[in-house]
C-alpha cells in the first residue's frame, strides 16, 4: 500500500476528528464524521472497543487515522505508523452475516423469508421476526419445511426502529453468546413500517453486536402493484415516508408481484424506484422468487465489494435530481418513528409516469429522495478532495443515506474505497491500479435534496 493512501485518509479522518469535539476518538471501522450532536441525538455511540476487535493489534496514543475493512491477507498488519497515523488493513471479515429484509406492508417480506428457508443452500439460518402489532401472525405462515433453519425468534409488541431496537441487539447477543457456531447466516424480517436506518446503525454502534456480526446487506421488497401508492403518499413535515426509505437503503431492490400488474406499469416503477437508489441490484420477480445468492452473502457493507453497486450498469441513468419541496431537515431519523404508524392516505395524486420512457421525474409529492453517481477519469487533489468530502458530510451527513466510492488520488498507486451511511464513514485503500487501467473515479450517493450537478461540479473541483 502506498503510503499516500494513509495520507488521503488521515485527511478525510482529520477533518472529521477536528469536528468532533467530545471526544469521541476516531476509530476504524466506525468513524463518527462531523455531526455529533445528531449522531448523539441517534443514540451513536462508537467505542473504542470497536477498534479492538477489528483490528490485528492495539494502538497507542493518540489514532488520527485508521483504515477499515477486510483486506485479502490475514497477515496484513498496519503498514505505517507515525505519530499514530495508521493504514491499517485488518484480516478478513469471519463475522457472522445479518441481512435486513425489508419492504412495505403486503410486498412479499415473508413469502421471500420462505423462500429462503425452504430452499436448499445448506445454509443454518437464525431468523428473527419483527411483528408490529399483537398477533403474531408471521410466525405461523413461515414454511414449517426448513432447511437448517436454527432459530425462529419474534420480536413483537413494538417496531424494531423505536423500542424494540434493544430487544433486537439482546436477541442478537444472546444468539451469539448461546448458539455461535450453530448457525451461519441472521435473517431479520422487519415490519413493513420500519425504517431501516436505524436498524443498519444498530450494526456498527453495539458492541456487543459489531464484534461478532456484520450487517451484510438490506434487501427490500416492492409491491409492483401497491408501490406507487405507498412512495406517493405525504407525511407530515418530519416524518419520512418508510416506504421510500426503505427503498433508498437497500442494497438489492425486489420488485415483487410482477403478476398483478402490466408490463409498462413494472417498467415505469422500476425506473421510479432506481431514482431513488440507483446502488442497489434490481430484480423483478413472482413470490419472491430470486437466486438465494442474490439476497444472502452479497457483501453490502464491504469495502472490498463497493465496485459492484458503484459500476452497476445503468447507474449513470440514475442520478436524476428530483425536484421537490425543501424539506425541513432538522429531524431525526430515530425520532421520526415516534409518529402512529397509521398510513395517511390520501387523496388522488397528480402522479406522471411516462411509461414509455420510463422517466417520471415529475412526481407531485415526490419527497426528495434520489440518487446521484458521479463517474469521472482522473486523479484527485488529496487537500481538496478531503475538503469537498468533509464539508460534505459535516454539513449534509442527516441527507446522505448512502454514499459509496472508488476514488483515484494523485500520488496513490491504490484505489481507495469508501461507503458511508449517514456520519458512520468507512474508507480503506483497495487494490493497486492496474497497468493500464484507466484512473476512473465512481461516486454513489442516495440522499434527500441531492443536487446533481452541484455534487458533480464539487467533485470535479477537485481533480488536477
Ligand atoms: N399475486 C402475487 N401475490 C404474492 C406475490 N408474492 C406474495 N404474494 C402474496 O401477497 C400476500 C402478502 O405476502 P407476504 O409475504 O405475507 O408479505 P409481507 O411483506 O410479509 O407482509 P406483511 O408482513 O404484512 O408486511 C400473501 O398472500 C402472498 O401470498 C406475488 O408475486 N404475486
Amino acid at each position: 500500500m502506498a503510503a499516500i493512501s494513509s495520507d488521503l485518509a488521515t485527511a478525510f479522518f482529520g477533518l472529521a476528528r477536528r469536528q468532533v469535539t467530545a471526544a469521541v476518538g476516531v476509530w476504524p471501522q466506525c468513524l463518527p464524521l462531523p455531526h455529533l450532536s445528531s449522531a448523539s441525538r441517534r443514540g451513536f455511540s462508537v467505542s473504542p472497543r470497536h477498534a479492538a476487535a477489528a483490528l490485528p493489534r492495539r494502538r497507542t496514543g493518540p489514532c488520527r487515522f485508521a483504515s477499515a475493512a477486510a483486506a485479502s491477507s490475514p497477515s496484513s498488519a498496519p503498514t505505517r505508523e507515525e505519530g499514530g497515523d495508521v493504514a491499517t488493513k485488518i484480516p478478513p471479515d469471519n463475522r457472522i452475516p445479518a441481512t435486513i429484509i425489508t419492504g412495505f406492508l403486503g410486498s412479499g417480506k415473508t413469502t421471500l423469508l420462505n423462500h429462503i428457508l425452504t430452499a436448499d443452500h445448506g445454509k443454518r439460518i437464525a431468523v428473527i421476526e419483527n411483528e408490529f402489532g399483537e398477533v403474531d401472525i408471521d410466525g405461523s405462515l413461515v414454511a414449517e419445511k426448513r432447511t437448517g433453519t436454527e432459530d425462529i425468534i419474534m420480536l413483537n409488541n413494538g417496531c424494531l426502529c423505536c423500542t424494540v431496537r434493544g430487544d433486537l441487539v439482546r436477541i442478537i447477543s444472546e444468539l451469539v453468546e448461546k448458539k455461535k457456531g450453530k448457525f451461519d447466516h441472521i435473517v431479520i424480517e422487519t415490519t413493513g413500517l420500519a425504517n431501516p436506518a436505524p436498524i443498519i446503525q444498530t450494526f456498527y454502534s453495539e458492541d456487543s453486536i459489531f464484534a461478532d456480526v456484520k450487517l451484510d446487506g438490506v434487501v427490500t421488497l416492492v409491491d409492483a402493484k401497491h408501490a406507487n401508492f405507498h412512495l406517493d403518499e405525504v407525511k407530515p413535515k418530519g416524518v419520512v415516508n418508510e416506504a421510500v426509505e426503505q427503498v433508498a437503503y437497500a442494497d438489492r431492490i425486489i420488485v415483487n408481484k410482477t403478476d398483478l400488474v402490466g408490463k409498462q406499469d413494472v417498467t415505469a416503477l422500476v425506473q421510479r424506484v432506481k431514482s431513488i437508489n440507483g446502488m442497489a441490484h434490481l430484480k423483478q420477480t413472482q413470490y419472491g422468487k430470486v437466486d438465494l445468492d442474490y439476497v444472502l452473502g452479497i457483501g453490502g457493507f464491504d469495502l472490498e465489494r463497493i465496485e459492484t453497486s458503484v459500476g452497476a450498469e445503468g447507474s449513470k441513468d440514475d442520478h436524476a435530481h428530483s425536484e421537490h419541496e425543501d424539506h425541513d431537515h432538522d429531524h431525526d431519523h430515530d425520532h421520526d418513528h415516534d409518529h402512529d404508524h397509521d398510513h395517511h392516505h390520501h387523496d388522488e395524486h397528480e402522479h406522471k409516469h411516462d411509461g414509455a420512457h420510463g422517466h417520471d421525474h415529475d412526481h407531485t409529492h415526490d419527497p426528495g429522495v434520489s440518487s446521484v453517481s458521479i463517474v469521472c477519469e482522473g486523479n484527485l487533489n488529496l487537500d481538496k478532495a478531503n475538503m469537498w468530502l468533509g464539508t460534505l458530510l459535516l454539513e449534509r451527513s442527516d441527507d446522505i443515506y448512502r454514499m459509496k466510492g472508488i476514488i483515484s488520488v494523485d500520488g496513490m498507486s491504490d484505489r481507495f474505497v469508501f461507503q458511508g451511511v449517514h456520519d458512520i464513514f468507512q474508507g480503506s485503500p483497495d487494490r493497486p491500479w492496474r497497468e493500464g487501467e484507466p484512473r476512473t473515479n465512481k461516486l454513489v450517493f442516495i440522499g434527500r435534496n441531492l443536487d446533481a450537478q452541484e455534487l458533480e461540479k464539487g467533485f470535479k473541483a477537485c481533480l488536477l
